[in-house]
This record gives C-alpha cells, sequence and structure tokens, in this order.
C-alpha cells in the first residue's frame, strides 16, 4: 500500500489526452517486475511487413490475454499466451487507476538504444474506436515521441522513467502518431506493457 498521493500530470491535447504518473511503482517493487519479466516472459522477435517489405522487429515482444482474441498489426497475428500472475496483479492495479477493464497486453523488450518502435497508432479495428491504451515502463527511461497527424505545431516527448505509467485517452490513436525512436546513447534494457481491450 503506497501512503503517498500519486503525481499525476495532465497533457491536453487537440483531440488528445495523456495522463502521466511518474511513481506509479515504486524503485524497489518497480526492478522486481523489470527481473522477473525480463527471465519469465516468452520474448520473440518477429517480423512485420511494412509496405511490402519484410523486416525483423527492432525489439522483442511478447502477447498475452485473458481471452483467445488474437492482435494483428504490421501485417503480422500473435496470438496470446493466458496473463501470468505477475501481469494478472499489475493490470488489476492499472485497471483501479484508469476505471477501465483490459483483456490484453502487449509486451516489448527494447535491448538497447538501438531498439525502437516506429510512428504508429494503436488503430487496429479490433482495439475499437478511440481506445484507451495504457503503458507500464520497467527499467531504462526511453523518450516516447506524439505528433498530431494533421496539425504540424503539435508535436512532443515525453520521458517514460522506470515505473512509470502512461495513459492515452481520447481521439489520440485516430489524430496522433507515437514512436520511441532509437538513441545513439548507450543505455540499458527497457520493458514496456501496453494494456489494451480486445473484445
Ligand atoms: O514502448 C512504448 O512505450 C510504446 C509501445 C507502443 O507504442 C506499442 O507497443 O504500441
Ligand atoms: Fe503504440
Amino acid at each position: 500500500m503506497n501512503l503517498f498521493p500519486k503525481e499525476k500530470t495532465i497533457f491536453k491535447r487537440p483531440n488528445a489526452e495523456l495522463i502521466y504518473i511518474e511513481n506509479f511503482y515504486e524503485t524497489g517493487i518497480a526492478s522486481q517486475y523489470f527481473n522477473h519479466f525480463k527471465q519469465n516472459i516468452n520474448w520473440q522477435q518477429d517480423h512485420i511487413t511494412v509496405f511490402g517489405k519484410t523486416y525483423k522487429q527492432p525489439r522483442l515482444t511478447a502477447l498475452y490475454a485473458t481471452n483467445d482474441k488474437p492482435y494483428s498489426y504490421s501485417g503480422l497475428t500473435m496470438q496470446p499466451l493466458y496473463f501470468t500472475k505477475e501481469l494478472l496483479q499489475i493490470k488489476s492495479d492499472v485497471e483501479q487507476e484508469v476505471m477501465h477493464q483490459f483483456t490484453t497486453v502487449l509486451l516489448n523488450l527494447y535491448r538497447n538504444g538501438n531498439d525502437s518502435n516506429g510512428w504508429h497508432a494503436d488503430n487496429e479495428k479490433e482495439l475499437g474506436k478511440h481506445p484507451i491504451i495504457a503503458s507500464v515502463s520497467f527499467g531504462e527511461t526511453r523518450s516516447f515521441h506524439f505528433k498530431h497527424r494533421h496539425i504540424t505545431e503539435e508535436r512532443h516527448k515525453i520521458n517514460l522513467k522506470h515505473g512509470s505509467l502512461l495513459i492515452m485517452k481520447g481521439e489520440m490513436q485516430e489524430y496522433w502518431l507515437h514512436q520511441i525512436p532509437k538513441t545513439k546513447k548507450v543505455i540499458g534494457e527497457r520493458i514496456n506493457l501496453t494494456f489494451r481491450t480486445i473484445l
């Protein structure tokens, strides 16, 4: 039980709302989760197809869900494994904060600064219109960039820290793109969990 109120930063932008909670998990707990997921998740390097060309994804991923619904993006279909006890605990912590139920978590392991996640929106049709996406980060801080599709001045960054929670809602996936760019800095690993709802 955390007796300190969690500090929330709310970014209200045209067609989007983001909420960032830096200390969602305290450092010690976040480090335990990092080590646990590093060892126990079924990490895979899948191939994606973009504009007819096939590439190795520049990070490792895994999919877990409370149902058997697959998740498809960039020409790739992932079949989920069933949630583990640790993933269920985090899902329940996040659900209490967001007041929304999730079915699925996509995990990303960025092995170093060369791993990345290119400009995209989480707008697959199985997520429904205007999905709520909750993203938990463990390990190395990485910069999360987001830009509006039509308003060029609307371009922002948030450093996603160890133990943080970022919530994306509203029309964000329709009007904005986001990415985790590569960095030339020599940095360690980062694990990210993005909770989604696929019914
Ligand atoms: O690693 C992150 O913080 C973002 C992950 C992401 O955008 C995704 O998996 O769709
Ligand atoms: Fe995303």
